[in-house]
């Protein structure tokens, strides 16, 4: 006798969770707490920040299972993407798009009713940006891939912002300025030891068009940039001397790492600086917490 169909196919939770990409989301998730907390809520409004976040985890999630969904045959041929739940086969087509739709709609709504309707249509358009333009068209398209995309992946803080005070403002910009320009040599160190990957996906990322030596040229030009991005939250006195010495310190690091794959190229230091780099936005974007926090107890 046959079974029915649901009962020989049912996608396990894990499956659907590894699809949302939950650890670069907490990242993520993280960078727009921080925005919301620069922005100054008031403890009353705890419940509505509370709930914002939750829905801007929900909607990043949502994008990154689209993304997993338009690019299953590209996951297919990379080694890094291969064990992804629709490569495999343990997670339908339906399923996810079905899954994609539900966490980025119950998200939206959550914004809209708890949040502010600027916060809602701006995580929209990050939706769109990362969903849609960044991995449908540009991802293919051009080594700059990376740069213009990474302007959805930079939004973040300027969400928890907006969900806060209703409004943008130059420190959000800022914020955003430093995801902007983080972005870049963080998936360009990864790009360079996976750029067999790469390759046989077709993709045309800065180490498969312009060769190891442009990249790690380029990726020391960026971190040269990032530390003075840095620098922009305690010059427009968003932050105070604590920020800056627990910047200076990563951004010492970053440069210091850059250089060294500058010089020699090896795959190894590609992968420390790709590890460094997550550590150092968690720990930069923390600094401006840590100030802010700080500052207000002396
Ligand atoms: C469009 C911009 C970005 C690109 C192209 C990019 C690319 C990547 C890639 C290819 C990986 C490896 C994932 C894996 O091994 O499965 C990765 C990992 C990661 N990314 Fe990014 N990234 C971007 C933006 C961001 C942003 C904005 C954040 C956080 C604010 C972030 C945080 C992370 C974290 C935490 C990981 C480690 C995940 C793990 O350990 O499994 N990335 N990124
Ligand atoms: C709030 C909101 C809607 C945020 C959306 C922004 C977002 C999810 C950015 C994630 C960036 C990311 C996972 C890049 C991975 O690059 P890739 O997709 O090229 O990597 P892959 O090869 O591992 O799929």
């Amino acid at each position: 006798m046959l079974k029915p169909l649901y009962a020989q196919y049912s996608p396990r939770l894990a499956d659907l969770w590894a699809l949302g990409k939950p650890r670069v989301v907490s990242l993520i998730v993280f960078c727009a707490a921080v925005g919301a907390a620069m922005a100054g809520p008031s403890l009353d409004i705890l419940p509505n920040v509370l709930a914002s976040l939750l829905g801007i985890a929900l909607v990043a999630m949502g994008a990154a299972a689209v993304n997993c969904l338009v690019e299953r045959n590209r996951d297919a041929a990379m080694r890094r993407t291969q064990g992804r739940p629709l490569v495999r086969g343990s997670v339908t087509v339906t399923d996810a798009a079905l899954y994609a739709g539900l966490l980025t709609l119950s998200g939206l709504w959550l914004l809209a009713s708890f949040g502010n309707l600027l916060a809602c249509a701006l995580t929209l358009a990050t939706f769109f940006g990362y969903a849609v333009v960044y991995t449908r068209w540009l991802k293919p398209a051009t080594p700059q891939n990376i740069v213009i995309g990474g302007a959805a992946g930079a939004m973040p803080p300027v969400l928890g912002w907006a969900a806060v005070s209703g409004t943008v403002s130059p420190e959000a910009a800022v914020m955003f300025l430093l995801i902007y320009t983080w972005t870049p040599p963080h998936f360009w160190a990864l790009a360079l030891y996976r750029h067999l990957d790469y390759e046989k996906a077709g993709l045309p990322m800065l180490p498969v068009t312009h060769g190891a030596a442009f990249t790690r040229h380029t990726i020391l030009l960026y971190s040269v940039m990032l530390a003075a991005v840095c620098v922009l939250p305690f010059v427009i006195g968003m932050s105070g001397w604590l920020y800056l010495a627990v910047a200076a310190w990563f951004n010492a690091g970053f440069v210091w790492r850059s250089w060294k794959l500058y010089r020699s190229g090896d795959e190894a230091i590609a992968r420390d600086l790709f590890r460094y780099s997550i550590k150092y936005l968690a720990w930069v974007f923390g600094a401006l917490i840590l100030d802010r926090v700080v500052f207000a107890i002396w």
